[in-house]
């Protein structure tokens, strides 16, 4: 995406496609001997078996300026699940393990923290994340965290070193970096970031002028990316919610967390692809329509802790401004569909914002429900005051 525009309060690190990889990494190589990265892959059985994690393997092999790789195996309930992951992942060497979030030896510290009222009873990816930042928290030596999908098609090594670079770099001085691109095939992807949250947080800043939260959420690009850098303690002090308001929650602790000026995002420089899920207008509770309704309702519960106020009415007045705000959006997608040769079906993305914009009133109930969500696992600095030893019990797992 080679413009150069910048927004009020988070910094772009654009893709001017002047910088050589080698060149790039070769920066990256020379700050990590100060600064040491740890990478975070988050993988499913499922994924473990398809072909683009053979070609992160493949690419990371060379990825020498990664210090530590913690494959987190969630969805995997089969021991062959664990013996097949950690046998692919043995061209990384001794730096890259497993840590089988499905095995017992994990399942048991999960029961040892339910016990003590730490809630980590929701799998998922949230949970799998925060257990990955726990073996990496045992080692000292790791200064910035790094994490990655990988269902990522057409993966290569660039979108990690444009990951690294602006967190590790000596000359800068970030402490969040989040990542952005298109998600483009022979059409527009990223339904949930263009028909939901983009319009979303434009109704939202309407209503709430004030909130500089939200003005934090309309400056990032792609909200929704799963590809993020930060410091080792944020880490350690963000809470990361379970459910599919990951992003948007990370988002949000990174707000409450630290100075907007160490924030940034990356362009990956790619046209991003993954795996799809469905959206299905009947099942409320799967899919796209859950994933709705997790984000908007970690954006109102992040917006009531900050003391905003919300009403019933406003609630009504948010999903007729949304509708309006998303309607105007199609048009604008349309538009750019067609003079970049895409495909548009403008019929279904009119479908799928009126289903949107039910999870806007449904979230409003999930939210009047549990206005403080019980979902989010609480933050490591908490977890290790009352279980110092479990990030070196995670690492002793994996070893
Ligand atoms: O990023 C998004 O908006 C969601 O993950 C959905 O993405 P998709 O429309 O590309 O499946």
């Amino acid at each position: 995406m080679p413009d150069f525009y910048q927004h009020d309060l988070v910094t772009a690190i654009h893709d001017l496609r002047t910088g050589q990889q080698s060149r790039l990494e070769e920066m990256v190589r020379d700050a990590a001997k100060d600064n040491r990265i740890g990478l975070v892959l988050p993988v499913t059985a499922s994924d473990m078996r398809a072909e683009p994690f053979d070609v992160i393997v493949k690419e990371l092999a060379d990825a020498d300026y990664i210090d530590t790789i913690c494959v987190s195996l969630g969805v995997a309930p089969d021991q062959k699940d664990y013996d097949e992951t950690v046998a692919k992942i043995a061209p990384l060497g001794d730096r890259a393990k497993v840590l089988w979030t499905d095995g017992p030896e994990v399942q048991s510290i999960y029961s040892e923290l339910i016990d003590a009222g730490i809630q980590v009873s929701t799998p998922g990816k949230g949970r799998s994340v925060w257990t990955a930042f726990g073996y990496l928290l045992a080692d000292p030596r790791i200064d910035t965290f790094v994490l990655h999908d990988c269902d990522i098609v057409d993966y290569d090594r660039l979108l990690l070193t444009r990951l690294c670079l602006p967190m590790v770099h000596p000359a800068l001085d970030f402490e969040f970096c989040k990542a952005y691109y298109a998600r483009v095939t022979d059409r527009m992807h990223g339904r949930v970031v263009r028909l939901l949250v983009n319009p979303l947080v434009r109704a939202l800043r309407l209503m709430y002028p004030s909130s500089e939260f939200v003005r934090f959420l309309a400056s990032f690009r792609y909200p929704l990316s799963g590809e993020f850098s930060l410091t080792r303690n944020l880490a350690r002090t963000n809470r990361i919610p379970s459910d599919w308001g990951l992003e948007v929650g990370t988002l949000a602790e990174v707000y409450r967390n630290t100075s907007l000026k160490r924030v940034c995002q990356t362009d990956l420089c790619r046209l991003y692809e993954h795996k799809h899920q469905a959206l299905s207008l009947e099942e409320k509770n799967t899919g796209l329509i859950r994933m709705a309704n997790d984000i908007i309702t970690t954006i109102y519960r992040t917006l009531a802790s900050q003391g905003v106020i919300m009403s019933s009415d406003s609630f009504i007045t948010l999903r007729a401004n949304y509708l309006r705000t998303a309607q105007n959006c199609i048009r604008q997608y349309a538009a750019d569909a067609l003079v970049n040769d895409l495909q548009y079906d403008r019929h279904t993305e009119e479908t799928t914002i009126d289903a949107f914009a039910d999870c806007v009133t449904t979230a409003a109930e999930l939210y009047r429900n549990d206005p403080s969500g019980a979902g989010a696992i609480p933050n490591w600095t908490r977890v290790r005051a009352a279980f110092p030893d479990l990030t070196q019990r995670l690492r002793d797992i994996a070893n």
